[in-house]
């Protein structure tokens, strides 16, 4: 019997004989008419559990239309809505009540040659605060992104919540709410035993920590990331490394290119240098302070001295500039960056804004509208062509919109945001937006540890990543934009992969031997071969 006729009864014939183009368009129409960001967000989440080839395939061809509404700003509803919309389980929970048998379950998990694991404890998720286990479907999101955007297989990856409680207390009170129902706790043991039992179960796989609330983000980075600090598993088994924050290192790497370029442009208009740039930070936490940190580096790596270059950058937080002598006790990951006592303190970002006259003001606060009309007008009347990032997630807490931002400025602005906004027309002039979102970046840059078979995430692999993805725009994008369209975003990744892969090499971190002779091109070309690429049907 031949398979048609096996087959025949399962499908209408059209499906049997049918290709690729029947089951994509017919998704895309079906997407098309659903009215609202969330309904199309639950069918898509659907036709990825039921149909993965086809949903890869639609997102692939039509990633600039579909990304809002797998990531953000839909993703944000999503995870506040998810104990309301959910349908079955696409994540792997892991209840603090389960401690002590983590590893137990992970090993229920049907698939076993997991990649890259992204996990969430919910506890900050966007900028919209504690979610609870509604924040896995931001670990679902990112991961979404992996297999679409850098092309890893889908069953390599794997979502995993921690339900360590919650502090939000309409989800407590909500009876639907499907995470239990207790307080918040914060516990480092519990955390090792995630850790040790992740890097048993899954031995090959990559941990990308995301979401986490600042002080947890801070902390569990660097108690996990390196080998050298590893932490002892009960059977005596030191388990360091394989693992990277997406909000500090993935959002400083995006930031980064992003700023290199708005520096070209910049300079292209003023004449001004990387010398005479001054960077206030709207927002002091993970991602803040992560992306300061970047490009801190940056600076360090381009002729300043350390302290030369700290003195270009001014945190602020919700109260003030952040000074060593502003009266408060300033968390550990704040204290690199605090401005020495015995200069100003100024309160609000206007007398900032006023006072220190930046060349770049990035949000990262989660206050929308921030970046209000006078103190985008004071940016473009001290500066050429200001650098303004509102980068707060989702849409609605974005400092300020791209359409403000151009009218403001009398279209001088250099722009990039979080959340993605459309092309504004003024003045009969067109302006082109651009999205400074983490998924520029850690799709390359998980792609690059995993082929590389890297057992750390250093510091050179983010920072080649940065530089990576700044070189990455093509004649058509450089004039006038800071990052590559999305449409190319898979031949990019595999670009950062490859600089990611040979910076592992190169700090003597990548277990494949294969890489270590092979030339730029060949490695690009063996990333390549090893995308994912669906053909449904
Ligand atoms: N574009 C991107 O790729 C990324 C964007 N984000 C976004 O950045 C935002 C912040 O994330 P995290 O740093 O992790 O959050 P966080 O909660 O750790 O930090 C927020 C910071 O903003 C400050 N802040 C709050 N209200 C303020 C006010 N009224 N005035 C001045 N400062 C104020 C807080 O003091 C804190 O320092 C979120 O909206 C998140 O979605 C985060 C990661 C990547
Ligand atoms: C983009 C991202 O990682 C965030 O907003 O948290
Ligand atoms: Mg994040």
């Amino acid at each position: 019997m031949s398979t048609a006729t096996v087959q025949r009864g399962l499908a209408p014939a059209s499906i049997l004989q049918g290709g690729v183009v029947d089951s994509v368009q017919r998704a895309l129409s079906q997407l098309n008419a659903k009215d609202t960001p969330i309904e199309k967000y639950i069918f898509l989440s659907q036709l990825r559990s039921t149909a993965k080839d086809t949903f890869y395939r639609l997102l692939i061809d039509n990633i600039i239309d579909i990304c809002p509404y797998v990531y953000t700003p839909t993703v944000g509803a999503a995870c506040q809505l998810y104990s309301n919309i959910y349908r079955k389980p696409d994540a792997l929970y892991l209840s603090y009540q389960d401690r002590g048998h983590l590893a137990e379950i992970m090993s229920n998990w049907p698939q076993k040659d997991i990649r890259i694991a992204v996990v969430s404890d919910g506890s900050r998720i966007l900028g919209l605060g504690d979610l609870g286990i509604g924040g896995c479907q931001i670990s679902v999101g990112k991961l979404t992104l992996y297999v679409g955007g850098a092309g890893i297989k889908p069953e390599g990856t794997l979502p995993i919540i921690l339900d360590m409680g919650t502090n939000n207390e309409a989800l407590l009170n909500d009876p639907l709410y499907l995470g239990l129902k207790m307080k918040r706790v914060y516990d480092d043991e519990f955390m090792d035993e995630f850790y040790t039992a992740t890097r048993t179960v899954f031995k090959d796989c990559l941990i990308q920590f995301e979401d986490f609330s600042s002080e947890s983000a801070f902390k569990y980075l660097d108690r996990y990331r390196y080998k050298k600090n590893a932490v002892i598993s009960n059977d005596g088994t030191p388990y360091g490394g394989k693992c990277f924050n997406d909000d500090i290192q993935g959002t400083g790497a995006v930031i980064l290119a992003g700023f290199i370029n708005a520096v070209k442009l910049a300079s292209a208009a003023s004449g001004r240098s990387l010398f005479d740039q001054r960077i206030v930070f709207f927002g002091a936490g993970s991602a803040g302070v992560g992306v300061a940190m970047q490009l801190v580096e940056f600076f360090t790596r381009n002729g300043f001295t350390l302290e030369e270059a700290k003195q270009k950058f001014y945190l602020v937080d919700s109260k003030g500039l952040v000074t060593d002598d502003r009266g408060d006790k300033l968390p550990e990951h704040k204290k690199a960056l605090s401005r020495k006592a015995g200069g100003p303190q100024y309160r609000t970002l206007e007398e900032i804004v006023e006072n220190v006259r930046p060349t770049a003001l990035i949000g990262l606060s989660t206050v929308g509208g921030a970046f209000n009309e006078k103190v985008v007008r004071m940016m473009a009347e001290f500066k050429t062509r200001p650098i303004i990032f509102p980068l707060s997630n989702p849409s609605h807490l974005s400092e300020c919109t791209f359409e403000d931002a151009i009218k403001w400025t009398n279209g001088k602005v250099i722009f990039a945001s979080g959340s993605p906004f459309k092309a504004v027309t003024y003045n009969s002039k067109t302006y082109e937006s651009n999205q400074g979102n983490n998924f520029l970046s850690f799709p390359g840059i998980g792609l690059g540890c995993i082929l590389s078979k890297a057992n750390e995430v250093n510091d050179d692999m983010i920072y080649e990543s940065a530089l990576a993805l700044s070189e990455s725009l093509d004649e058509t994008e450089s004039a006038t934009l800071l990052y590559p369209r999305l449409h190319r975003i898979r031949d990019v990744s595999a670009t950062i992969a490859t600089r990611v892969a040979q910076a592992a090499a190169k700090t003597g971190v990548a277990e494949n031997e294969k890489l270590y002779g092979m030339s730029t091109e060949q490695i690009l070309e063996y990333i390549k071969s090893k995308q994912y690429n669906p053909s449904p049907f």
